[in-house]
C-alpha cells in the first residue's frame, strides 16, 4: 500500500500554529516576507513543505534559511533552498503560497492532500531537511515552529544554527554532493572558511598585501563569519570589522549595511571618523548575502563602488585570465544585469562582452547565467555571484597549459573554481574576490571606479491604488498597462540628455518603483519625480495625499 500521509500528527501539531486571520501571505522574490509576529503559522507550513520538496526530490537535502536580509529588525521571512543550493524551484513558490493561507487546520490538511497530489510525490520516500537562522529577536521562536513542521512532516532534520544565507546554502550543496565527483566542499562551517580562505591565499600569493579593509556587517549574522574566517585568512588579509552588535536591540539594519549605502548613496554614519581619503571599505546586508564597496576620494567625498561596478571589475579579470590561459575560443564569458544596472556599466560591458538583460529577481539572474561558460551576474544592489558551467569546470580541470604565463592563469582560473560561491550571491566569497582583482590589478577604489563614470540616478517608490495593475515586457524596462502609460513615459524621457526610466511592480512590497538617470544628477531626479508624478496621476491617485516632490 502506498505510504499515507501522518494526518494525525500534523492536525494535533498545525493546531498549535494557528493562521491568523486576515493576513494573506505571497511567497514571493524573496520567500515569505513580512512582521517577524505574524509568522509562527507560516514557518509551521514551510517545515511541512520543506519534508514535502525533500520526498519529492528522493530525499535530497532541502534548505530552510529563516531571514529577512535587509528589512528592519521586527521583519523576519522563509525560504527554501533547492539540492544544488539554489533557490527554491519556481513551480513550488505556487504550492508554499497555498500551503501558507489555508484558513484552518482542516483547509491545511487539503492543502497538503493537493500538493501531494499535484506533485505526484511518493510519500514512502524519506525527507532530509537543513536549516538555519540570521540574528533577528524573533528567530528562536519561528525556528521552533519550523521544527514542529519538520516533525510533522517525520523530516529528518539537522540545525546549522545562526549563519549566513549564503553558508546555508553552501551547505545544502556540499550535502547533496558529498561523495560524488562534484563535491562541492566539506559540509560544515569549517569546511566552507577552509574552502574560501585557502583559495584565497593561492591567488593572492606573492601580491603585495593589501592596506586592512573596514567591513561594515550590518549589526547581522556577517560579523559572526568574519570573526569566524579571520584565523584562516592569516596575514593575507585583514579586517576592520564594524557594527557587529548582533545582540543590541534595533540594531540590525539601522543606518548600516549594503541596502542603506545603496538607497542613499551614503557612507553608513558609524563610519564616518573610520575611512580617510583613499580608504575602501564595504557594507554586507542583514544576511551577508550583498556586499557594496566605497572609498573616500581626493576631495574627501564618499564614492560607492556598488554590483555593477563589481561585475565590470571581475569580469575584466576573469576575461583576462581566460586570454591569458589560452582558452578564449573554448570558454565564453558572458553578463548578466537588470534593468537597474547603471547605463554606463551596461555600455561599458557591452562593448567588451555578450551583456543579456532580466527580470530583477535573483533567480532570474542565476538562470541566465547558466547559459554562459562563465557567467557573470550581479544585481546594482550588490547581490551576485559567477557562474562556472560544468563542462568549463571539466575544460579547466584537465587543460594542458604550454607556457608559464598560460599555466599561472590557468592556476588562477582554478582557484576561483573553489574561491566563488557559486550557489548563491555571497557577500564573504564575493568581498574575497574583489580583494583577489585589487591586488591582482593593484588597484585602490580609485583605479577600480574609474573603470566608467556612473550615470546619476534615482529611484523613487510610488503608492497606486492597485500594484498589479502595472505590468511590463522586454525584461521589465516597458509597461504593457496602464495602458498608454508607457508612450508618455517615452516623450518625457526624450526631453533629458542621456534620459532612462522605467516603472514597474515591486515584487517585495506593495509599491510601483520607478528608475530614472540622465547625464545630470538634477536631471535624474527631475525625470525621476516626473515620472513618479505622472504614474500617480494616470492611476488615480488622491491629490490630496500626492507627494510633494512629485512633479
Ligand atoms: C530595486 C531593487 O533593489 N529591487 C530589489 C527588491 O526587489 P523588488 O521587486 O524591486 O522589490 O528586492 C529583491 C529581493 O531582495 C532584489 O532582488 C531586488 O533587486
Ligand atoms: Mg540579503
Amino acid at each position: 500500500m502506498a505510504a499515507q500521509l501522518p494526518l494525525d500528527d500534523i492536525a494535533r501539531l498545525a493546531d498549535l500554529h494557528p493562521k491568523p486571520g486576515h493576513i494573506r501571505f505571497q511567497y514571493g522574490t524573496a520567500g515569505f516576507r513580512t512582521l517577524g509576529s505574524v509568522l509562527d503559522s507560516v514557518l509551521f507550513r514551510v517545515g511541512v513543505l520543506a519534508g514535502l520538496r525533500s520526498k519529492k526530490l528522493d530525499g535530497k537535502t532541502i534548505g530552510v534559511m529563516v531571514t529577512a536580509s535587509h528589512n528592519p529588525e521586527p521583519d523576519n521571512g522563509v525560504k527554501l533552498v533547492d539540492p544544488r543550493g539554489e533557490m527554491l524551484e519556481a513551480s513550488w513558490e505556487a504550492h508554499a503560497t497555498s500551503l501558507a493561507n489555508a484558513a484552518s487546520t482542516e483547509d491545511f490538511l487539503q492543502a497538503v492532500d493537493a500538493v501531494v497530489k499535484n506533485a505526484k510525490i511518493d510519500l514512502s520516500k524519506p525527507a532530509k531537511v537543513i536549516y538555519a537562522r540570521d540574528t533577528r529577536p524573533s528567530g528562536p521562536s519561528l525556528v521552533a515552529s519550523l521544527e514542529d513542521g519538520l516533525k510533522a512532516i517525520g523530516a529528518e532534520t539537522r540545525d546549522a544554527g545562526v549563519t549566513t544565507t549564503p553558508i546555508l546554502h553552501y551547505l545544502v550543496r556540499a550535502i547533496n554532493t558529498k561523495g560524488t565527483s562534484a563535491e562541492y566542499g566539506d559540509d560544515s562551517e569549517d569546511g566552507y572558511f577552509k574552502k574560501l580562505s585557502g583559495a584565497f591565499k593561492q591567488l593572492v600569493s606573492g601580491k603585495p598585501a593589501l592596506p586592512p579593509l573596514v567591513v561594515d556587517c550590518a549589526n547581522g549574522v556577517g560579523a559572526n563569519a568574519v570573526e569566524k574566517i579571520v584565523p584562516y585568512l592569516g596575514d593575507s588579509l585583514t579586517f576592520i570589522p564594524h557594527n557587529t552588535a548582533t545582540a543590541t536591540p534595533g540594531a540590525l539594519n539601522n543606518a548600516c549595511g549594503a541596502d542603506y549605502v545603496k538607497t542613499t548613496q551614503k557612507l553608513p554614519p558609524s563610519l564616518a571618523n573610520e575611512l580617510k581619503s583613499g580608504e575602501r571599505g564595504c557594507s554586507f546586508d542583514g544576511d551577508a548575502d550583498r556586499l557594496m564597496y566605497f572609498y573616500i576620494d581626493a576631495r574627501n567625498q564618499f564614492r560607492m563602488l556598488d554590483g555593477d561596478k563589481i561585475a565590470a571589475l571581475v569580469a575584466g579579470f576573469i576575461v583576462e585570465l581566460v586570454k591569458n590561459a589560452g582558452l578564449e575560443e573554448k570558454i565564453r564569458v558572458g553578463i548578466v544585469q537588470t534593468a537597474y544596472a547603471n547605463g554606463s556599466s551596461t555600455k561599458y560591458l557591452a562593448d567588451r562582452l555578450p551583456v543579456r538583460c532580466v527580470p530583477t529577481g535573483v533567480k532570474h539572474l542565476h538562470h541566465a547565467a547558466e547559459h554562459f561558460n562563465i557567467g557573470v551576474y550581479f544585481e546594482a544592489n550588490g547581490h551576485g555571484t559567477v557562474l562556472f558551467s560544468p563542462e568549463t569546470q571539466g575544460t579547466l580541470a584537465s587543460y594542458e597549459p604550454s607556457t608559464p604565463a598560460q599555466s599561472t592563469a590557468l592556476k588562477h582560473l582554478r582557484n576561483l573554481v573553489q574561491l566563488i560561491n557559486q550557489t548563491v550571491g555571497d557577500a564573504l566569497s564575493d568581498l574575497l574576490l574583489v580583494e583577489t582583482v585589487l591586488a591582482h590589478k593593484s588597484y585602490s577604489g580609485v583605479e577600480w571606479d574609474s573603470l566608467y563614470v556612473d550615470l546619476p540616478n534615482r529611484l523613487v517608490k510610488v503608492l497606486v491604488a492597485d500594484v498589479r495593475a502595472f505590468q511590463t515586457e522586454d525584461a521589465e524596462r516597458r509597461l504593457v498597462s496602464p495602458r498608454g502609460l508607457q508612450g508618455k513615459i517615452d516623450a518625457l524621457v526624450k526631453r533629458y540628455e542621456g534620459g532612462r526610466s522605467f516603472v514597474r511592480p515591486s515584487g517585495t512590497e506593495d509599491v510601483v518603483r520607478v528608475y530614472a538617470e540622465a547625464v545630470m544628477k538634477s536631471q535624474a531626479d527631475e525625470l525621476a519625480f516626473r515620472v513618479a508624478g505622472l504614474v500617480y496621476d494616470e492611476t488615480g491617485g488622491d491629490p490630496a495625499t500626492r507627494p510633494k516632490e512629485f512633479l
